[in-house]
Parts: C-alpha cells; structure tokens; sequence
C-alpha cells in the first residue's frame, strides 16, 4: 500500500485510465472492464483493475486539481510501476467550434499553476507535452471508430471558477481549445519518471454559449472517450 492508495504490489495494471471522477472509474469498471477487483477505497478515491479485450488495464480516480492528480500519479508510476496513463476527463470549451460530448486530445497543457514553477525555481517555462505515440494511436483509433476528436493545446487550470475570463479568452486566440484541470502535472510528473502519458477530455461545459452537462453526464456519458482510451491503452 502506497501512502493515498490501498493496493497490494501487483494489483495495479502497468496501463491505467485516470478519470478525475472515482465514480467514473467505478462506471468504467463495471460496464467496459472484464473480471474486476477494487483495489482500493482509500478516501473513497476508487482504483479497480480488470482486463479489456483479454490485457490487463486499471482505472483510478484522482480527485480535481493538480495536486490531487499529482499524488495518484507519483504513487502509481513509482510504487506500483504503472507505465502507460491515460486521463480521461471533463472539460469546458473555449474554441466556438466544439459542442458538448466533443472529445479532445491533448498535444500540450498551458497552466497557471505554481507547480511546475517552483519545480523550475522559476527560471524556465516548461512545456508539458502528450506522449507522441500514445497520441498517434489515439487520433487513429478515433479515426477508426468515426470519432471525431480534436488534436490541440489545453489549459490546466488551478481554479475552476476565475476570476479571469479575459486570460481564457487571450489563450484562446493562441489556439488554445479547452479548459481543464490535470493535463499539465499528468504530463510533468509521467516525463519525469520516463513513463508515457495522454489526456483525452470530452467537453462538458461550454465558456462560449453557458451550456453545461449534468452531473450524472459527467459521471457516466463519456461513453466515447472511454473506448478510444481503452483501444488506445492496449495497443
Ligand atoms: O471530470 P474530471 O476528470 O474530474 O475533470 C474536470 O472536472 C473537474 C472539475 O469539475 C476537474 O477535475 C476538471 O479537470
Ligand atoms: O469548465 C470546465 C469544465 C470541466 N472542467 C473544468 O476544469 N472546467
């Protein structure tokens, strides 16, 4: 058992979907994974491993934030030797051109989080990236299944109320196409340990027009982005 996870060595599979949501990662245990045990209730954050299409895959909630992700993303990578990472979230548009249940993939994560700053000593900007081959396989597995996801940079955001939608708004004329809030310690904390990451997010509230998903949406509706990431992580 590492600190904030209550799995036995071996329990955890070496590729792991990471829903901010635990009940999305019970969802996803109960109605995509095969054989499922829960191996850990730790803060009632959830974690299950079970297999897809015969390979052994887990899901782990990591609660909201980058600290939070933060946590479960060390533990995972360095006590249980997870290798391969793929988020799987909610987010809120910022380009006109996405609509709800959209799925994006995420090439890079700006942020106005401190943590890479002060890992930094606040002397470099660092560009937290998505793996090159997780993503590759990710735009042709959505290709294959008539998904169609955007590829671009996100925003990872410490707070999901601002007090500054004018910054959102100038990102957005860098290209940037959604709001979220994980994707950037995700890739941070996965290139640091040489391990693979991804983040797949599925718009679930709209900047532009106000419209929003409801709560059991978000914990259940993200059908698509779950097969992509599941095909995605066992190839
Ligand atoms: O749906 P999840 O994966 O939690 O992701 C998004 O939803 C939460 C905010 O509602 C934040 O964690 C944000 O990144
Ligand atoms: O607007 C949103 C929606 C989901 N997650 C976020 O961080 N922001």
């Amino acid at each position: 058992m590492s600190t904030h996870i209550g799995a036995k060595p071996g329990e955890i599979a070496e590729r792991i979907l990471l829903p901010g949501d635990p009940l999305r990662a019970k969802w996803i245990s109960e109605n995509f994974l095969d054989d499922t045990k829960c191996y850990s209730t730790v803060r009632n954050v959830y974690g299950f491993t079970g297999t897809y299409r015969g390979v052994p895959v887990s899901v782990q909630g990591t609660g909201m934030g980058m600290p939070s992700a933060s946590i479960y993303a060390h533990e995972l990578i360095n006590e249980y030797g997870v290798q391969t990472l793929i988020r799987i979230g909610s987010c809120g548009a910022l380009s006109e051109n996405l609509q709800l249940g959209d799925v994006v993939a995420a090439i890079g994560a700006s942020t106005d989080s401190a943590m890479n700053r002060q890992r930094f000593d606040g002397l470099m900007d660092y560009a937290p990236v998505a793996d090159f081959g997780l993503l590759r396989t990710a735009v042709d597995v959505a290709a294959g299944r008539g998904v169609g996801m955007s590829v671009g940079p996100v925003l990872s955001t410490d707070a999901f109320y601002t007090d500054r939608p004018d910054l959102y708004d100038r990102l957005a004329d860098y290209g940037v196409l959604v709001v979220e809030m994980e994707a950037a310690a995700l890739y941070t904390i996965a290139a640091r340990h040489r391990a693979r990451s991804l983040a797949l997010l599925t718009v679930s509230d709209h900047l532009r027009t106000g419209e929003r998903s409801s709560a059991e949406d978000r914990e259940q509706g993200f059908s698509q982005m779950v097969e992509v990431a599941l095909d995605t992580i066992i190839t």
